[in-house]
């Protein structure tokens, strides 16, 4: 599957590109916390997953290099030549197969509460067939628990996003974090990469995940937010915010507006 997904571009026209991507069950609106900053001095290009926001429903199984193909596709159709890419947990796999199928596109990397491994196969391949069957409810229930820590009070816009998510969109995206395993290719990333992690993040902990990422790029810095759970950005947007600036500032044209 390497159509462009849906997607939406903000920011000046002819600032430098910066590629984000939504995580399982979520819309690009998950990153709306980040966009007032991320617009001041970039041109932000947000796309949606199969079956999420407003892409379509897969029309078949698809894997992550598939989507990290949807998103050279989306750049080859506006005409990017560059970007810098961040993304949150499948979003943020999405950016590790990018920057490996297609390193002269990616100028800078941030890889957000991801893994290069998304544990055994064997629960994602259960979540796929539990939401073929019986649609996204199952695991709408208990999403905020997954993804915020339990005194956080903000977890309802994000998780209406997951109700609104398309079963079978939802359950090709958990096959393929099933077949991912990025772990044996790191060390081929060449873009300048940070990894933001969130301490208390339950299905990728810093430990095992954020930590592998960091150890295994070439140059890799780690920050770890304290008080946040799977989705940072939205958890603690101060400190993921000024972690990706302060990284796109270095690293892709710098100038803050
Ligand atoms: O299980 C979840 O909802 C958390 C998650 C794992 C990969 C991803 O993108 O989200």
């Amino acid at each position: 599957m390497t159509a462009a997904p849906h997607h939406r571009l903000d920011g000046p026209d002819g600032a430098p590109v910066v590629v984000l991507g939504p995580s399982l069950g979520t819309s690009m609106d998950l990153w709306l916390p980040q966009m007032p900053a991320l617009t001041r001095a970039w041109r932000v290009l947000r796309y949606d997953l199969p079956g999420h926001g407003g892409t379509p429903a897969p029309g078949g199984p698809f894997t992550v290099e598939d989507l990290a193909g949807g998103v050279v596709a989306l750049l080859d159709g506006l005409g990017v030549e560059r970007a810098a890419y961040a993304g949150v947990s499948l979003g943020g796999a999405v950016g590790t197969a990018l920057a490996l199928r297609a390193p002269e596109r990616v100028a800078s990397l941030v890889l957000c509460c991801t893994s290069p491994r998304f544990g055994d196969p064997g629960p994602w391949r259960e979540r796929a067939a539990l939401v073929r069957r019986e649609g996204v409810g199952p695991v709408v229930d208990g999403a905020a628990g997954r993804w915020f820590t339990p005194s956080f009070t903000g977890a309802d816009p994000y998780v209406a996003m997951l109700r609104a998510t398309d079963a079978e969109g939802y359950a090709g995206c958990c096959d393929a974090l099933a077949a991912f395993d990025a772990t044996e290719r790191l060390a081929e990333i060449r873009a300048p990469a940070l990894v933001v992690a969130g301490a208390q993040d339950g299905p990728t902990p810093p430990r095992g995940h954020a930590d592998r990422l960091a150890a295994g790029i070439p140059g890799a810095r780690l920050t770890v937010v304290e008080g946040a759970g799977h989705l940072a950005n939205a958890e603690r947007p101060a400190e993921v915010t000024e972690a990706i600036t302060a990284h796109l500032d270095r690293t892709w044209k710098g100038a803050r507006r």
